[in-house]
């Protein structure tokens, strides 16, 4: 094993990927590319910190459009396949964190059985429209003047294993509508419904064309059923600083402290406030704008240039880094805005691992599963190994 580190940072982009994964036609997902198609809608994207750090050199057979190959790349770099039978937020991070999700969660293209809808409009006193997939957008746009009328609950759903509540902020309050998703989340555990997430989806305007959400969606995931990495890691007294998402995604366990986040931006401010504090443990950030503001709703232009701000304060992020650091930049699926539909696509998710320590990085071997990742912080920290995963610290020179 290579030295170890006083502080490991992960940063997942989230969905951003590099690239359809070896068994992307069992997804449909044949031909997709999220850093791929973004790059060419922007006729080459302008990342220069993620380009020294190596991130063409990933697959120079088909550099990313404006970013080049580097000959001495500043990371260790390679990219990672999903095990998980699915291509959602939550299979991407608990696979990282050593817990792959072998049973698919399901999804309900035809919406959600009458059982289920009843039982939510008993419990909230109000009836339930819509019952399908949809954009969250364009559904706010459709119902949201109608719920301003009635105070039904707009429900929709999408490829991935969710339910989503749409709600007018000054129709169905936030705390209302938290509790109506709270009940809808421990009806859906189990068989037959085993559903990743129940989505509280407020928004604010005074019409259709001026809705906004907010950011006070709450995502209510399952609990992990077994030990992550994370949960070890506080075990054994570390800490397990979460950013965005990271909460919701894990339900709260295997985290010592966490901040939501309104936007990528203010996820990287925080991330750079954590590097000043002195620590021992994980960071684990999450960046959620590249997915839902713009993967989802097939942006190219606009997901590029969330990259190309990311990249921005990722230079602020690299200055405070010391020996002491190591920095992981990965994603947890893919969603190429140049693709059809509107849902996540199965990609190889960029790894890029880099510290101060390093003279310069190379090639690592393509990863097999992400949990490699988990597996890395295991062994870093001393903590029990995740049942799936090998680590690479001892790759690292
Ligand atoms: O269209 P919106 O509401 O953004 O929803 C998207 O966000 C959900 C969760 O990330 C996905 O399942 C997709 O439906
Ligand atoms: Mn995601
Ligand atoms: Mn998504």
């Amino acid at each position: 094993m290579g030295e170890t580190f006083k502080r490991i940072h992960v940063i997942v982009m989230d969905s951003v990927g590099i690239g359809e994964a070896s068994d992307a036609a069992k997804y449909n997902d044949e031909g997709c590319d999220t850093l791929g198609h973004t790059a060419e809608a922007m006729d080459g994207l302008h990342v220069p910190n993620l380009e020294k750090l190596g991130l063409s050199n990933i697959r120079p057979e088909k550099p990313i459009q404006g970013v080049a190959v580097q000959e001495h790349p500043e990371a260790f770099y390679t990219k990672m396949h999903e095990v998980s039978a699915g291509k959602d937020s939550m299979d991407g991070h608990w696979e990282m964190m050593g817990l792959p999700v072998m049973t698919p969660l399901h999804t309900f293209p035809n919406g959600f059985p009458d059982e289920l809808i009843q039982k939510i409009e008993n419990f909230s006193g109000r009836k339930v429209i819509w019952n399908k997939p949809a954009s969250g957008t364009e559904i706010i746009k459709k119902f949201g003047e109608r719920q301003m009328k009635t105070g039904e609950l707009i429900v929709y759903t999408s490829g991935d294993s969710v339910l989503q509540i749409a709600a007018h902020k000054k129709v169905i309050p936030l705390k209302e509508l938290y509790a109506i998703c709270e009940y809808a989340r421990k009806l859906t555990i189990d068989e037959p419904y085993h559903l990743g997430r129940i989505i509280a989806r407020p928004y604010v305007g005074d019409r259709a064309d001026h809705f906004e959400r907010t950011a006070n969606r709450r995502d209510l995931t399952l609990v992990p059923p077994e030990k992550t990495v994370m949960d070890s890691l506080v075990e054994a007294g570390l800490e397990s600083l979460a950013i965005g998402k990271i909460n919701d995604i894990f339900s709260g366990h295997g985290i010592t402290e966490g901040w939501h986040t309104v936007s990528n931006e203010d996820g990287m401010n925080r991330l750079i406030e954590v590097l000043d504090h002195d620590f021992h443990g994980l960071s684990f950030t999450n960046l959620v704008d590249f997915d839902a503001k713009y993967g989802h709703r097939r942006e190219p232009v606009l997901f590029g240039k969330a990259l190309e701000a990311f990249d921005s304060q990722l230079g602020e992020a690299l200055e405070k880094l010391t020996d002491q650091d190591l920095l992981l930049i990965t994603a947890d699926h893919g969603n190429d805005p140049g693709f059809k539909g509107t849902d996540h696509t199965r990609e190889y998710v960029p790894l890029l691992v880099y510290s101060p320590r390093f003279t310069e990085g190379k090639a690592l071997p393509v990863r097999g599963t992400f949990s490699d990742i988990g597996a890395t912080i295991a062994e870093n920290f001393g903590v029990s190994l995740p049942k799936v995963g090998t680590g690479f610290l001892g790759e690292l020179n």
